[in-house]
């Protein structure tokens, strides 16, 4: 005989009960009580935590005496710091989001600084790496190769269509630094969703997060009997591109009011699939324009930093990019408007910026280059190849040093020697996630530079004392940038995401500082005034979105700059 498990609850304990399949459980009559009543149960086993309603308060003499919420913060809180490895802590968080979302969100949104490492970069990187084997319960939207054709029935299966206002959608092809781990991915999504919800206000039963498996080509997950996702290669990019225009077509169709973010997908693909639907569809890609703009933001005000040590104009900050993919690109695209708001032409600004990938400085007559990195090669190069960092530096001469490259240690002692002895404040951005890929270390660039580097990372690294004086890093982190990002676009029902309003998502981040954070001599604000950060960042969305003619929310544009920060705060969920 098949049995199949049949969750149900009996004084508010959730228990399982064995039942031959095809037996359906006792109908409900509209006197049996909630708890037993099998809709109900069912919707308390929805598959989708964040979609789970609230528990209901339990009745008298269910729970101890002296619970108290306010307390309970406190336990959950000593609870999470008892466990030793950041695995266990994100497992930890895991479970009490599924068991008690709005406690979750509470520790989150009051204890911004702890716990975003833990359900974000870099622990998120670990959980991605080991996903098949820490998996407890269903979260979030699989969609495999095997429903082209048929993609809009699964995404109906979606048990809020209605409330549907912003998805993070991986491929899970090259997750962080990390490369491919196929549908290992979806923990980037969940988690840049919990950040949207923590960080931004966003509603949780609004988030849709969706990991697409199109195979993977990692053969340790393929060999791996765990591994939760198909086991065959990656199909090729023709089949690709046909189901990615059937999954958006169907997203748009089944979900009209939703914004897409596009994660971690492999370099050509993100720039392909940007470009293929940022027209047609509200969509941007996290690791080109969010990345970007984060970046940009954090650059201006170190550039403002590194000017008054050197007396150089800003407009004179030149750029050395380690990295060429779809991070360093569009990190390079953003920064252009850097130098164009210093009134330098588009040329002009171009030739600001250098790139260097696997091998060397990235020029015109090296040889063939892939389609994205033609625009900044460089026309007045023809020697030889040039493929010391060092060299490079010395030839190019750059005031700001950036890292999207993953490769551990490429800003060593003598690299950061070379930026210290060409500039009295060297920029410093080794960017690449999670830390374990940092192209350096805060401690080393403090101490390479004798403490003059201006430095932000990808990833988090403590503060640290020097020479007497403490020293802040930033973290150059899209997260900084899409919450407020995509809030601004939910509330003002944008039709598609502009360059505009990436750019003023950027001046909105770098514009946010406080008196006290720029006496510390900071880049980014700090992540506890998120909140605050996220509704200026939409607000400076909201009206480029108004200026671009992309934007659907009319009522907003007859507001004023205060009306319509109130009124963004005003939207915003609290646990
Ligand atoms: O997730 C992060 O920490 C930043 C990011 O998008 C990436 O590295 O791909
Ligand atoms: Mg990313």
């Amino acid at each position: 005989m098949t049995i199949v498990l049949t969750p149900y609850w009996a004084n508010g304990v959730q228990k399982l009960k064995v039942i031959p399949r095809g037996e359906s459980p006792t109908p409900p009559s509209p006197t049996t009580p909630l708890s037993r009543n099998p809709h109900i149960m069912l919707t308390v086993m929805n598959p989708v935590s964040a979609l789970r309603p609230a528990p209901a308060r339990l009745a008298h003499g269910l729970t101890p005496p002296a619970l108290d919420d306010s307390v309970h913060s406190v336990r959950c809180l000593a609870q999470l710091r008892s466990k030793d490895r950041n695995i266990e802590k994100y497992i930890y968080l895991t479970q009490l989001k599924d068991a008690e979302p709005n406690m979750f969100y509470k520790l989150c949104v009051d204890n911004m600084a702890e716990i975003t490492p833990l359900i974000y970069t870099p622990t998120v990187g670990d959980a991605c790496l080991q996903f098949s084997h820490i998996y407890r319960r269903p979260e979030g939207l699989y969609i495999s190769i095997k429903d082209k054709g048929k993609i809009g029935e699964v995404l109906r299966n979606w048990p809020r269509i209605d409330e549907a206002r912003i998805s993070v959608v991986t491929d899970g092809s090259r997750i962080l630094g990390l490369g491919d781990l196929g549908v290992n991915g979806m923990p980037i999504s969940i988690g840049k969703l919990s950040l949207y919800i923590a960080g931004a206000g966003i509603r949780p039963s609004s988030t849709v997060p969706i990991c697409l498996d199109l195979g993977t080509n990692n053969q340790k997950f393929l060999e791996d009997p765990l591994y939760l996702g198909l086991r065959q290669p990656r199909v090729p990019m023709e089949e690709m591109n046909e189901f990615m225009e059937e999954f958006m077509f169907e997203m748009s169709r089944t979900f009209p009011n939703l914004l897409v973010q596009f994660e971690d997908f492999a370099t050509d693909k993100a720039f392909a699939y940007l470009s293929a639907f940022r027209n047609r569809y509200p969509v941007f890609n996290d690791d080109i324009q969010g990345t970007g703009g984060v970046v940009l933001s954090g650059f201006m005000n170190a550039a403002k930093l590194s000017s008054i040590a050197s007396g150089r104009p800003l407009s004179d900050h030149r750029i050395l990019f380690l990295g060429a993919g779809s991070a360093g690109v569009g990190v390079a695209q953003q920064l252009m408007s850097f130098f164009k708001l210093q009134g330098l032409s588009q040329q002009e600004a171009r030739e600001r910026i250098w790139l260097v990938d696997s091998q060397g400085l990235v020029f015109d007559k090296r040889g063939k280059l892939a389609e994205h990195k033609l625009y900044f090669s460089r026309k007045d190069y023809d020697g030889p190849p040039m493929t010391d960092l060092v060299d490079i530096i010395n030839y190019v001469k750059p005031t700001a040093l950036l890292g999207l490259s993953t490769i551990k240690g490429a800003f060593n002692e003598p690299v950061i020697k070379t930026m210290s002895e060409l500039n009295p404040r060297p920029i410093i951005f080794p960017l690449s996630n999670p830390v374990r890929l940092s192209e350096c270390e805060f401690t080393e660039a403090l101490e390479w530079s004798n403490g003059t580097a201006i430095f932000a990372s990808g990833s988090p690294f403590p503060e640290q004392e020097f020479n007497g004086k403490m020293h802040y890093p930033g973290q150059g982190n899209n997260m900084y940038i899409f919450p407020g990002l995509g809030l601004g676009c939910i509330l003002s029902k944008v039709k598609q995401v502009t360059d505009g309003m990436v750019e003023a998502a950027s001046l909105g981040l770098a514009n946010s500082l406080t008196p006290e954070e720029k006496e510390l001599d900071l880049v980014y604000p700090k992540i506890e005034r998120i909140r605050d950060i996220s509704a200026e960042i939409a607000r400076s969305v909201i009206r480029a979105a108004q200026k671009d003619g992309a934007d659907g929310a009319p009522e907003l544009k007859v507001m004023d700059d205060e009306a319509l920060l109130r009124y963004i705060k005003s939207r915003m969920w609290n646990p």
